[in-house]
């Protein structure tokens, strides 16, 4: 049986009222990687997440969780996902532990050494037995993942997770995330308008505008050598459907001039030449991947393009 995707986002369509908030959008995370989600103030995010977690109804498509659709099967899917949608809500007069152990009663079965081993990865155990009136911002993020975690769900679910973080407490966070993804074997799901952050904590991203998901690329840090291809072919048409067909090449796209860029590991080159010589390269420039500049690139084809 060949692995299946922690989460499988296919073909949904949300709609509220006249408003199409999610045209179509397919993407899956494989265990024990971070997906980003960017997109700028409204576009869709949060709809997105509290789709994926049962919150709201898409109007089609479909949402599996482990393979479980999340439209018939809620409550199975809610014991796999840890999510932190909201700002997280505390009693300042409770201590952090107190809070944890509250957590770990509407959970039932949760061992006092689960909570011991979530704690010292979120690094809380120093103030855990001291009020929440006294945490910092950044304290009480950590608290409330840590109480996302002690179920041991498979996929983490984090609605811009850094916002209001001063820049060391943001740097914190990232690491942590890496981390716990990579200790648990967590998947996680994340959304920011922080190009930056997403770059840094993900494996895989992808830019969520006008209701649609273009995949970005692929993170250095583990695919090792992702790079931006610029290339013009004397059949440019023929060479974007070549290219559509990899699954080692993410999104190809086509600008005004002819030229076509698209993100792929370096490794692939010697395929590549194969595969674009059957379009009639006339050249190919590399260049180091950049998301911010992707992601201006594309912003400004879109305001351009009108939609
Ligand atoms: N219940 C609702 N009724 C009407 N419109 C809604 C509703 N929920 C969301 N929207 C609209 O859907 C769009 C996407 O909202 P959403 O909150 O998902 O975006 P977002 O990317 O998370 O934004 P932000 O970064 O500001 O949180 C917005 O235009 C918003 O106004």
């Amino acid at each position: 049986m060949s692995a299946q995707p922690v989460l499988s986002v296919k073909q949904v369509m949300k709609k509220i009222g006249n408003q199409t908030i999610i045209r179509s959008l397919s993407f899956a995370i494989e265990r024990g990687t971070v997906f980003g989600l960017i997109g700028e103030n409204g576009a869709g995010k949060t709809t997105v997440l509290g789709m994926v977690c049962g919150l709201i109804a898409p109007t089609s498509g479909t949402i599996h969780v482990e393979g479980m659709p999340v439209s018939t099967m809620r409550k199975q899917v809610l014991r796999r996902i840890g999510a932190l949608i909201e700002e997280p809500h505390f009693y300042k007069y409770l201590t952090g532990m107190e809070h944890m152990l509250y957590g770990s009663r509407l959970y039932g079965e949760i061992t006092s050494d689960r909570i011991a081993e979530v704690l010292s990865l979120l690094k809380l155990e120093d103030f855990i037995h001291k009020k929440v009136g006294q945490y910092s911002l950044g304290m009480k993020k950590r608290l409330a993942i840590a109480q996302c975690l002690l179920h041991k769900p498979t996929l983490l679910i984090l609605d811009e997770p850094t916002n209001g973080l001063d820049p060391g407490a943001m740097i914190e966070f990232r690491e942590m995330i890496r981390s716990i993804a990579s200790k648990f074997k967590l998947s996680v799901l994340i959304s920011s308008h922080h190009l930056r952050e997403i770059e840094n904590i993900c494996h895989q991203f992808g830019l969520l505008q006008n209701g649609t998901l273009t995949l970005l690329g692929a993170n250095k840090s583990r695919y090792g050598d992702s790079v931006v291809f610029v290339i013009e072919a004397e059949d440019p048409g023929r060479a974007v459907e070549l290219l559509e067909q990899q699954s080692y090449i993410f999104e190809p796209q086509r600008s005004a001039d002819g030229k076509i860029t698209f993100v792929m590991e370096r490794s692939h080159y010697s395929s590549l030449l194969l595969l674009l010589s059957q379009a009639g390269v006339r050249s190919i420039q590399e260049k180091s991947f950049d998301l911010e500049e992707a992601y201006l690139q594309m912003t400004r084809k879109s305001e351009g393009g009108g939609g």
